[in-house]
């Protein structure tokens, strides 16, 4: 990128080219903004995958085993219930369990795709806990079937004999007879002994209870009664209190066993809400970390993104700051100092740096110093001209002058008389003016050369000359030399009588120069003409009567003026 110019201009090095800065800081800008958005983008991303895994991971996985905790507690409380509540006896306790059994066993298997060596731990624990202590939940089970499968069987027959009893007891005042009553009363009392045994748990108690059965059925089997009905009772009674007292024994080891699975069941329930409770925890305290770790992470990614964001509006602000201080003020210096310049007026152009603001105000600050080199140059030629034009309009008026005055003498020569005496002859003879004319000689002046040599005679003239024109005493009078020693002057608007008195005093004030002659001393003679109609008259004419004048005062003896008077109207 360079570019030639004339006449000293500056090459634009890319180095210091407005326009590659430009294009440098554009393309970093958006540099910038691009890897800004990637930045913040790929952050949006990972707080995403971050918050995905946060919530499928640990929150779900936490609610998860925290259902497993509570249905564990429920088999648990389950088995408590089975063991103390109202429902021992009934056969639903199995069906129960197994519905708890199978909703554990699928929350368990919701947390069957372990995420991690800690997760894995942590369900090979509660699974240690898991079989056995559902295998103790079905023996447990089984054995209160058991238990109640024989106690169930005794209390039907108990309620039946109990029944039977309550019969006869109503028909007893009917019976009337003491035995009867008797033999109902230890038949009732052997019954509820029985049925007391059977919710007897400690040894001496049923002991006790049993002593007092044997005592009713020995009482009872003392007495005859007269009543067939309750003879009929005696054997079933016998039978079934023979065999509470044969059988009770076994059912209350039955119940003991059914109480010592309840407490291993009940073990092993603590250990599996144990082990899920410390499991759930364990989540609950990774979750915790690893809600703060996202938080943290939220915070770096915040604070991140502030800080691009703040770069970005700094390098934004920089670029605007360079094109509005680098190039638009610049360009607008430029701008006012060219439009300056073009209304004259002296400013300084810009042209410090090297960049194409520089270089252009530079080109115009070359230019504007050429113009202003040319139009000096032309004012001088101007001034050249004019001074010539000047000098040659003096010369020529030099040379006009030169050409009208005479060398020798510095008065005007004849060819100027000739144009002057036209002239004022025109003046005349518009205002019907006199016009004198005096021809003046010098008188012998041949001797004079002869004697003082040619210089000399040039002296002579020149004084002669001088002193006539030194007397010239109005405006528009004029000395010539005519020709050789002779002289004519010219009197507008000056009468015969002045113009006489006039060359008597010429005459007089060259002989007052006292210049010595041969003949004594150089003297003039003088011939006066006069018209007052020169319209009636001709120029030559009025020399011819001025030359006349002249001869007649050469032939009168010179030194002297004379007027001519031929052929001119006064
Ligand atoms: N030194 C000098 N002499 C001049 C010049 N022009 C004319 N003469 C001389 O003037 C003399 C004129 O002489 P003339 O015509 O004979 O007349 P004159 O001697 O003056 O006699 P009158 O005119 O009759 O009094 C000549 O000798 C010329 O050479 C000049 O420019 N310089």
């Amino acid at each position: 990128m360079r570019r030639s110019s004339n006449s000293g201009m500056s090459y634009l090095d890319w180095r210091h080219s407005i326009g590659t800065r430009l294009n440098t800081s554009i393309i970093t800008l958006f540099t910038c903004y691009f890897l800004a958005m990637a930045a913040s983008t790929y952050s949006l991303y990972e707080q995403f995958l971050s918050f995905n895994a946060l919530s499928t991971n640990h929150f779900e996985r936490v609610m998860t085993a925290a259902e497993l905790t509570r249905d564990a507690e429920l088999i648990a409380s389950e088995v408590f219930e089975s063991l103390v509540g109202v429902d021992r006896s009934n056969g639903q306790r199995s069906n129960n369990s197994e519905n708890l059994i199978q909703i554990y066993q699928s929350v368990r298997d919701r947390l069957s795709n372990p995420t991690s060596p800690f997760d894995v731990k942590q369900l090979s624990i509660i699974d240690q806990w898991q079989t056995p202590y559902f295998n103790s939940l079905e023996r447990f089970n089984q054995q209160l079937e058991n238990e109640y499968q024989l106690k169930s069987a005794l209390l039907l027959r108990i309620d039946s004999l109990f029944e039977q009893l309550n019969t006869l007891e109503q028909q007893l005042p009917l019976l009337a007879t003491q035995t009867d009553t008797r033999f109902t009363l230890h038949a009732l009392s052997a019954l509820s002994y029985c049925a007391t045994s059977l919710r007897a748990e400690r040894p001496g108690q049923l002991a006790q209870l049993h002593n007092a059965i044997k005592d009713h059925q020995a009482k009872l089997n003392a007495l005859s009664p007269s009543s067939e009905t309750l003879r009929q009772l005696r054997n079933p009674i016998n039978e079934l209190t023979q065999q509470i007292l044969t059988e009770r024994g076994p059912t209350l080891k039955s119940e003991r066993a059914t109480l010592s699975s309840a407490r291993e069941t009940r073990v092993l329930a603590q250990k599996i809400t144990s082990a899920t409770f410390n499991y759930y925890q364990a989540l609950k305290q990774i979750t915790r970390e690893e809600i703060e770790t996202h938080q943290k992470q939220v915070i770096t990614t915040l604070i991140t993104l502030s800080l691009i964001t703040l770069f970005m509006v700094i390098m934004t602000v920089v670029v605007i700051f360079y094109i509005k201080h680098h190039v638009l003020e610049r360009l607008h210096l430029l701008y006012s100092a060219v439009n300056a310049r073009m209304d004259g007026k002296e400013v300084r152009i810009p042209t410090q740096g090297r960049d194409e603001i520089s270089i252009l105000g530079h080109a115009f600050d070359q230019f504007a110093k050429a113009r202003y080199a040319a139009e000096d140059q032309l004012k001088t030629a101007h001034a050249e001209t004019e001074k010539a034009n000047n000098d040659l309009k003096l010369a020529n008026e030099q040379l006009h002058n030169l050409s009208q005055t005479d060398a020798l003498t510095q008065i005007p020569n004849r060819r100027f008389f000739d144009q002057y005496l036209a002239r004022e002859w025109n003046r005349a003879c518009r205002h019907n003016n006199f016009l004198s004319l005096i021809m003046v000689d010098i008188d012998w002046f041949k001797a004079y050369n002869d004697h003082y040599g040619h210089p000399e005679g040039d002296a002579c003239l020149q004084q002669v000359a001088q002193t006539l024109s030194s007397h010239l005493r109005r405006e528009g009078e004029c000395v010539a030399r005519y020709g050789g020693e002779e002289f004519s002057i010219i009197l507008p608007n000056t009468s015969r009588e002045q113009a006489t008195e006039y060359a008597e005093l010429l005459r007089q004030a060259i002989t007052q120069l006292e210049i010595p002659h041969p003949y004594g001393q150089v003297t003039i003679s003088l011939g006066v003409a006069t018209t007052n109609q020169p319209d009636k008259l001709s120029i030559e004419a009025l020399i011819a009567q001025a030359d006349q004048a002249l001869y007649h005062a050469k032939n009168e003896g010179r030194n002297r003026v004379m007027t001519s008077d031929s052929g001119q109207p006064l």
